[in-house]
């Protein structure tokens, strides 16, 4: 009799936002041919953080948090990205995100370089009070691994002015009476009552607009009676749809956590806004459109498609049923190598994350020289600096994918790893 034991089969491992992320890279350095010292420490992080830290719940009760941040390069400047509070909060995750940072910061021209990170937690089964405490004790956790000059964390999925704001405070509580003023730009997308910037909470959605007319007017396009849909209602989705609304373009899908809704004719952007404020945050139920099966979402009849919620949600198992000719990165790492191999195959145009989100760091810009000089900007001179900066970007990343013959996503990951490439043979350490 022979002993017979069943021999699990590996699982396939799943593709996740780090390959992506670093596909990418690799595949824009390739094309530089970038110097191979320079490749080996842009291909991994500077400092990695992993903080587990204890909070005393509403019913007295201690819960244990795990908390991220990840820097992965500091080549043009301090540090600068997001923190998220999401249950896929992991350290892939965190570096993932703080590499898309890095090549964000860096094409837009900033005095930055990239990090990113968060708490893995589902924020919605917590207090109000609770998140406050959750967020002080991270901050405090964090310590000096944070600083205005330093690395400068912002808002991203699930946190907003208002953590912004308790982590300012926590942490400039840690600073002597006269120092503390000093380090209000220890956080940026702080309220406006309280060091924030007119127009940082619109900025990322304003971005993405702006990027989806300047491709529009540079095929000679209007985008009146466009048609688009929208993964993500949050921040980002909201006021992308917002801006393209009173442009003429028409929302005919949204895809939230719950669900999703659909209307041909149109959604109306306030109508579905206000809808989901009365609805804790949901735009299931909506009455002016019809529920849909989630998986169809982005085979939705449409021009425009806008992912704006998390990664890898366009891959192999939908890239073939998109209908839209653009898609308009919102979210960051949206599209999947897989899923953008199809996309490029079959035609469809990508407005790379690294451009079309970047409005918000920029925003985020602002804010840090607004609080580091003592001003006070208006959101008419913010708003119009902002496209500048953008259609800037937007002409030296188009005018390069055309040069080379690559798709726009290459051509921006170029051009932002040349510059740091640069940054660090003019210091002549890799001549
Ligand atoms: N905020 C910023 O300034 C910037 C954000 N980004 C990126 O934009 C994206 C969105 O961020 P932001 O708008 O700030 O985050 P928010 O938390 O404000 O909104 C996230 C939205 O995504 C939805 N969502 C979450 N999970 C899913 C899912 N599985 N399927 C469909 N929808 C889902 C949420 O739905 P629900 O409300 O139901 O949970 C919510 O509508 C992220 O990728 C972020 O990294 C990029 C640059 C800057
Ligand atoms: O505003 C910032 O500093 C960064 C925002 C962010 O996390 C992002 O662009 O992904």
């Amino acid at each position: 009799m022979t002993n017979e034991q069943t021999v699990e089969k590996p699982k396939p491992l799943k593709r996740g936002m780090l390959d992506n992320v670093l596909e990418q890279f690799n595949s824009a350095a390739d094309k530089i041919d970038l110097n191979p010292n320079v490749r080996k420490i842009l291909s991994i992080t500077n400092t990695e953080i992993i903080i587990h830290f204890p909070v005393r719940m509403d019913n007295g009760e201690v819960e244990v948090f795990t908390g991220y941040r990840v820097q992965h390069n500091n080549a043009l400047g301090p540090y600068k990205g997001g923190l998220r509070y999401h249950p896929t909060v992991d350290i892939d995750a965190a570096r993932a995100l703080a590499m898309w940072m890095t090549w964000k910061t860096s094409l837009a021209g900033l005095p930055y370089g990239g990090a990113k990170g968060g708490i893995q937690i589902d924020p919605s089964i917590y207090s109000k009070g609770e998140l406050e405490r959750i967020t002080r004790r991270f901050t405090y956790a964090l310590g000096e691994n944070i600083g205005p000059e330093h690395d400068i964390p912002a808002p991203d999925v699930n946190t907003n002015d208002q953590t912004m704001a308790w982590i300012a405070d926590t942490y400039m509580s840690t600073k002597s009476t006269s120092e503390r003023s000093k380090n209000q730009h220890v956080v940026t997308g702080k309220p406006v009552g309280s060091g924030g910037l007119e127009g940082r909470d619109r900025a990322t959605g304003y971005g993405v607009y702006l990027t989806i007319k300047f491709w529009s007017e540079k095929n000679n396009e209007t985008l009146k009676g466009k048609k688009f849909i929208v993964q993500g209602f949050g921040n980002v989705g909201y006021w992308a749809a917002h801006f393209l609304e009173n442009e003429g373009a028409l929302l005919v899908g949204v895809q939230d956590a719950f669900g999703s809704v659909q209307n041909q004719k149109g959604i109306t952007v306030e109508d579905l806004f206000n809808y989901g404020k009365a609805n804790n945050g949901s735009i299931v139920g909506f009455p002016e459109a019809s529920a849909m099966e989630g998986k169809d979402f982005f085979a939705l009849d449409c021009d425009i498609c806008i992912p704006a919620a998390l990664g890898n949600q366009i891959t192999k198992d939908n890239a073939r049923s998109i209908k839209a000719s653009l898609i308009a990165e919102g979210a960051n790492g949206p599209t999947d190598v897989e899923g953008e191999k199809i996309l490029i195959e079959r035609g469809i145009t990508i407005i790379p994350d690294i451009m079309c989100n970047s409005g918000g760091v920029i925003g985020s810009y602002f804010e840090w020289l607004q609080n580091r000089n003592g001003e006070l900007w208006q959101m008419d001179e913010i708003l119009e600096k902002l496209e500048k900066k953008l259609r800037t970007t937007f002409k030296k990343v188009t005018a390069y994918s055309e040069e080379n013959n690559i798709d726009m996503r290459t051509a921006a990951f170029s051009i932002a790893i040349a510059r740091i490439e640069k940054a660090y043979i003019l210091r002549g350490i890799f001549p």
